[in-house]
């Protein structure tokens, strides 16, 4: 709970949708502290270790403006973390990284049919493709992964990805709610 306080509320919701990866709150993330997120939310060893390498080694540059050499150490600077922002995605965060209401709820609109408040597989693939822009390969990737990752780690029982979990993962609190659910799943089985 001390790691949520010490995120500044000014902060935009991009911001907060990576805080938790900082795990040292020092508003870095190098590629060991994505793995240990991915970790802490119930991930397996190999999708958090392709997750780090992907998203440090593909997003740590963007975040560091006017740096001509890349650092090794593939760090993502949250304070630019808008600038990683890619194409083909829903435009629920705009340029500066904040959240867009009226776009959110367009996705439900448009590709909810079976349940107003849900998206079933199909649709979330209707999505995604409907989110594409003519040859934005790059886009069509980190759509495509990010849309895909969240379904296979936050769908329920029945195979529908609920509208509000997709509301709590544009600010980062799905990952804080995961987490907690993990330690106390592992606390239950040690008893
Ligand atoms: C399990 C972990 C994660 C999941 C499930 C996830 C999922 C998502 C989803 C669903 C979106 C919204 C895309 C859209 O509106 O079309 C998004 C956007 C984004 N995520 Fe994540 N994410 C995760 C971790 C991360 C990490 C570790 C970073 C970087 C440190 C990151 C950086 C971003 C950025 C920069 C965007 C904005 C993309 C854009 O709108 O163009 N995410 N993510
Ligand atoms: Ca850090």
């Amino acid at each position: 709970m001390a790691e949520f306080e010490a995120i500044d509320s000014d902060q935009n919701v991009l911001q907060k949708h990576v805080a938790f990866f900082d795990r040292n709150n020092d508003g870095v993330i190098y590629p060991w502290e994505t793995f240990q997120g991915f970790r802490a939310i119930g991930s397996g060893i190999l999708l958090s270790s392709v997750a780090a390498i992907f998203i440090n080694v593909g997003l740590s540059g963007k975040t560091r403006p006017g740096k001509k050499f890349p650092n090794l150490l593939f760090p993502i600077h949250i304070k630019n973390i808008n600038m990683a922002k890619h194409g083909s995605d829903s435009g629920v965060y705009d340029t500066n990284g904040r959240f867009v209401p009226s776009k959110f709820e367009e996705i439900f609109h448009k590709y909810a049919h079976t349940n107003s408040d849900a998206l079933t597989a199909d649709e979330l693939d209707k999505f995604i493709k409907g989110n594409r822009e003519p040859k934005d390969y790059a886009g069509w990737i980190g759509g495509l992964s990010e849309w895909k990752i969240l379904y296979s780690l936050a769908k329920d029982k029945n195979g529908l990805l609920k509208k509000e979990t997709v509301r709590s993962v544009y600010d980062g609190s799905l990952f804080e709610k995961m987490a907690e659910e993990k330690t106390n799943s592992s606390k239950k089985k040690n008893m």
